[in-house]
């Protein structure tokens, strides 16, 4: 596929396409206005980021789609893990996702599907030799950035909002109840994709280290997915502002959105120990469940 035909959004490829448009007489024509480039159909994902939630899945997402032989969709699906979607069927599915070319690979993300009982089962029943990627952090960060999202989302809809030590303590104890605590028991999640991949089909990207060096990361991403070697080191640079590494591509630089890399609250360091001491049995048990540390706290 020729570079320039990845982003099938562009803006001069599509005006030469244009009389593509109505040409479509599927049903996925319904759901996305996008013109149909000659060659390409839309494909459901050969690969799914499957979470977990804020283990960096954006990123993980639009960093991917920089290489050409990657097409991704859009915006979160939550066809497996929204009863209402799942029932909808395969064929609406399909229709979300953009054209792609068929050396091409589609990749949708979910962050909610890693955490979610049913979905496991139902990916596997869709395509059982699926390559799976999931993308983790460490456990009590993650805690901490989940509980900052929902922050910002009850401050923005004028709803109250509470410390974070008040919800993660109760009683003195902690509220192992709280789901932002549940959803960091990879141990417990991993458990039940096992039971329906090979962990040879599952394959974990660390995201620590996806923020502070991006690209061996995803030299391992490629290599798993069977891809020619394209993302390079050009294709990142640091933004001081941002305090995080943005992506050069297509002659373009992005940052992810505002909303990605806001700063977490200072914890106090009892709280900090009694997560991370909750937190240690639990990823002892997922270490040995995926043959590999992670050198979380
Ligand atoms: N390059 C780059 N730029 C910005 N942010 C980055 C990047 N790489 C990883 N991250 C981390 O991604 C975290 C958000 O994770 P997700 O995208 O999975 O969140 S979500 O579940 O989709 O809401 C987000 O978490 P927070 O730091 O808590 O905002 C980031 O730490």
């Amino acid at each position: 596929v020729p570079l320039e035909h990845h982003h099938l959004e562009n803006g001069a490829l599509l005006e030469t396409l244009k009389s593509e448009v109505g040409l479509l007489s599927n049903k996925s024509e319904h759901y996305s206005a996008q013109v149909r480039p000659p060659g390409t159909s839309r494909q459901i994902p050969q690969t799914i980021i499957i979470g977990v939630r804020k283990g960096g899945t954006r990123a993980l997402l639009e960093m991917l789609d920089i290489h050409p032989h990657i097409v991704v969709a859009a915006t979160e699906v939550h066809f497996f893990d929204w009863d209402e979607n799942y029932v909808k069927g395969i064929d609406w599915y399909r229709s979300l996702m953009p054209f792609s070319y068929e050396n091409q690979i589609t990749i949708e993300k979910t962050p909610g599907y890693f955490t979610s009982p049913q979905v496991p089962e139902r990916i596997h029943d869709m395509n059982s030799s699926i390559k799976l990627l999931l993308i983790l952090r460490d456990p009590t960060e993650r805690v901490i950035s989940d509980y900052t999202q929902v922050y910002y989302n009850r401050l923005e809809s004028h709803k109250p909002v509470q410390h974070f030590e008040d919800i993660v303590i109760k009683n003195g104890a902690l509220n192992t109840k709280y789901k932002a605590i549940q959803r960091s028991l990879y141990d417990i999640h991993m458990e039940r994709w096992l039971k329906h991949f090979n962990l040879n089909q599952i394959h974990i990207v660390d995201g620590n280290t996806l923020i502070k060096d991006p690209l061996p990361e995803l030299q391992k991403v490629e290599k798993f997915l069977n891809l020619p070697p394209r993302i390079l080191p050009s294709n990142f640079y640091f933004n001081q502002t941002k305090g995080f590494y943005c992506i050069r591509s297509d002659g373009r630089e992005r940052c992810l959105h505002e909303s990605k890399g806001r700063p977490h609250p200072v914890v106090n360091n009892t709280v900090l120990e009694q997560l991370h001491c909750y937190f240690r049995e639990h990823n002892k048990r997922f270490y040995s469940m995926v043959n590999h540390s992670f050198h979380w706290h």
